[in-house]
């Protein structure tokens, strides 16, 4: 039987999503790779699946896989995706929804002028527990890459971030300090890239190369990472409009414990079904 999907997009960071609760799927690497190819597949970012929830406290658990076929903790980008994704298909009813991943409870928020706000919970700052290897926890950590010096911050949303901070986004080395901080041997599980450049105490510009993607038009998590590095090392207030390429998101972190709420669309660009045996 051939597959339905909706193709989704936030900020350009785009998904190809699936209800894995009405329909069966078998989401090997393989199938991801070629579903997320943009030639041979529908294409995306990253492929997003809900499933029904496991724990009581969820209405629904999701899933994420990067368009390289690995399967990681969190997509902040696609929760918001997610949550409208429930909505629109009417698997969920109501304003509020709970979402299971592998990084944690996602709450989210579908507001009355569309945008959709998400506790994206408290970001992780032990270096252990990032992964990151580091003789201890500090806020600046300086990082040899591509044969230079870097003071980046290191920062989990459930999945892995390390930021730094340029002068200006446009002239960042993404396309070349990206890959090599990708797969930096100190972050065992690879890590997201984010280029930050801060332009007062309210807002600032993020570049990210994604870790299992590259560089994409935007990235939530890393959104909400850049913004906890940069209220951390008190560039910015409590509350920041990030800038990326594909949009703005709006983030806002209290300190440590405290939960990431982050602010942003989520729009449908189709829907579609898999042709029987093409993927
Ligand atoms: N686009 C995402 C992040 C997706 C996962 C990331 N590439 C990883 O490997 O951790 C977002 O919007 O957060």
């Amino acid at each position: 039987m051939s597959l339905a999907f909706t193709k989704m997009q936030g900020l350009g960071n785009d998904f190809v999503v699936f209800d894995a609760i009405n329909q069966s799927l078998d989401p090997t690497p393989a199938w991801i790779r070629r579903i997320a190819d943009r030639r041979y597949g529908v294409g995306c970012d990253q492929v997003l699946v809900a499933e029904a929830a496991r724990r009581p406290d969820a209405d629904f658990r999701y899933r994420i896989w990067n368009a390289d076929g690995h399967e990681v903790e969190h997509c902040g980008n696609g929760v918001r995706c997610l949550a409208r994704f429930l909505r629109d298909q009417g698997l969920h009813r109501g304003g509020h929804v709970s979402l299971e991943t592998d990084a944690g409870l996602t709450r989210v928020e579908l507001m009355d002028d569309g945008r959709v706000r998400v506790d994206m919970g408290a970001p992780i700052l032990e270096p252990s527990a990032i992964p990151f290897e580091a003789a201890e926890r500090r806020i600046q950590y300086e990082l040899t890459a591509a044969g230079v010096n870097h003071d980046v911050a290191a920062v989990s949303m459930g999945n892995p971030h390390v930021i730094l901070r340029v002068d200006d986004v446009e002239t960042a080395p993404v396309a070349t300090l990206g890959p090599a901080l990708e797969s930096h041997p100190r972050f065992p599980n690879r890590v997201n890239a984010g280029f930050l450049a801060v332009d007062s105490r309210s807002r600032g510009h993020l570049r990210v190369y994604e870790r299992g993607v590259g560089e994409t038009p935007a990235c939530g998590t890393g959104a909400c990472a850049a913004a906890v590095a940069g209220i951390l090392n008190d560039w910015f207030d409590p509350t920041v409009t990030l800038s990326l390429t594909g949009g703005e998101l709006v983030l806002h972190w209290q300190g440590e414990g405290q939960p990431v709420w982050m602010t942003g669309p989520a729009d449908t660009v189709f829907e579609g079904r898999l042709a029987t045996g093409a993927t």
